[in-house]
């Protein structure tokens, strides 16, 4: 909605993953160390298949900085593939394939069959190739430089996993704080809060995985730190809940999102669905619940913006589980199977949640704050922090 703007591009067997993003301001000090982070926070958890052994993904920044600076000229990142070794021949960017490996089975849960019929091919590799969640990596790298924006300025995002499957932690989590949900959750090999607990979930994976099964499963993304009145009410596409739920959405197999207490609220009567106001002349206007998760009316409202994302399981199945399907040539039905997938991608899929998170939220600072120079843009936040307190 903003000014901030980003596209990225690559196949996920493909030679290089690459993301340009266009109006970070200029005198930003940005890092591939800490990318570089980002990408590996990216590629743990529990759960994931062969793929992640071969892969260490690592940016290369190739414009838009200089010394450590961002210019305010487009940022343009860039993420190789290890794997397009192996599938070079494959892949065959110029020219005819040297190895003819056509895809003509499409899989159920997957942009296989729909993506054929409507770019009019037949081998559903040219699909998969981009609708894979590989792009993931490029998105948390553009998030990355979009954090260290917003811990410039004091915002902090984070995530951690509710739950994988039929095994829940929501109930646990209440109480916690939210930084110390973050923080307990990085000690964790699946990303709950509870690293004590990761037997449970671990065997629920391993369980899966001798099945042939895949899962899903729920995280939540917050941000602390949020000054009030990103986004807006005056139009529909202001709107900052709708621009969240939009980018959590467009990540590969999210098929819910909720904003603070969401779809619970609908059970509740109204005198225990709101946050009610509050003023203390130290710190000015509060809430003592977050039942909103941070946005009333479109903007923020000034507590952590805390957003729940459902991601089903992961549609591609060993040989036990195959599902049935079509052959898009002979029409003769055959059973969809893998040798290679992951089990279960929740904790990646929540560090992806916090890109989406950053990105939206970077937009939206830059849209009520300015674009040019992050210098006065950061005075501007400051001097707005001031006014808040004493409206
Ligand atoms: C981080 C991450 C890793 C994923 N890994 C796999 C995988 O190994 N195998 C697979 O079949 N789907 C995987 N997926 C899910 C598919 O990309 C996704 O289900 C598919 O593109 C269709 O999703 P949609 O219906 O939401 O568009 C992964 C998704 C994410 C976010
Ligand atoms: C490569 C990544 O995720 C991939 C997402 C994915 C899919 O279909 O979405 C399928 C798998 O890839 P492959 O078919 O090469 O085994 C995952 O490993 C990644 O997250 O970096």
């Amino acid at each position: 909605m903003g000014r901030l703007r980003f596209l990225n591009a690559g196949e996920s067997h493909g030679p290089a993953l690459t993301a340009i993003i266009e109006g970070i301001p200029s005198n930003l000090k940005v890092s591939s160390e800490y990318i570089n982070k980002e990408l590996l926070r990216r590629q743990s958890g529990y759960g994931r298949g062969g793929r992640m052994k071969i892969e260490k993904d690592r940016v290369e920044i190739l414009s838009g900085v200089r010394f450590g600076y961002t210019l305010g000229s487009p940022i343009t990142l860039m993420v190789k593939n290890k794997d397009w070794e192996n599938w070079k021949d494959i892949m065959a960017v110029e020219g005819q394939p040297v190895e003819k490996r056509e895809i003509f089975n499409p899989r159920p849960g997957h942009a296989d069959l729909s993506g054929g019929i409507k770019y009019g091919f037949y081998d559903l590799r040219n699909v998969l190739e981009r609708a894979s969640a590989r792009e993931t990596t490029t998105r948390v790298a553009v998030g990355a430089v979009c954090k260290q924006l917003l811990e410039d300025v004091g915002i902090k995002i984070g995530s951690y996993v509710v739950s994988i499957g039929d095994i829940s932690v929501r109930d646990e989590i209440e109480g916690i704080p939210l930084e110390e949900r973050f923080e307990r959750a990085e000690k964790s090999e699946v990303r709950t809060p509870f690293p004590e607990e990761d037997e449970k979930f671990k065997k629920l994976i391993d369980l899966a995985r001798e099945e042939g099964e895949s899962l899903g499963g729920i995280f939540e993304v917050f941000a602390t730190g949020v000054p009030v009145g990103l986004g807006s009410y005056v139009q529909w596409d202001r709107r900052l809940d709708g621009r969240i739920a939009q980018a959590m959405m467009s990540i590969q197999a999210m098929k819910g999102v909720e904003i603070g207490e969401g779809f619970k609220l609908a059970e509740k009567f109204g005198s225990q669905a709101h946050d009610e106001i509050f003023y203390d002349p130290k710190k000015g206007f509060y809430h003592k619940t977050n039942r909103a998760g941070g946005i009333e009316g479109g903007m923020t409202n000034g507590e952590p913006i805390i957003v729940r994302v459902a991601m089903k399981p992961i549609p591609t199945l060993m040989k036990k589980k195959s599902l049935k399907s079509v052959n898009i040539k002979t029409k003769e039905p055959f059973l969809a199977a893998k040798e290679r997938s992951d089990v279960t991608a929740v904790p990646a899929a929540a560090v992806v949640g916090e890109a989406m998170l950053a990105f939206v939220l970077t937009d939206a600072i830059l849209e009520k704050f300015g674009n040019d120079n992050w210098l006065e843009i950061k005075e501007r936040i400051k001097k707005y922090r001031e006014y808040t307190r004493q409206f």
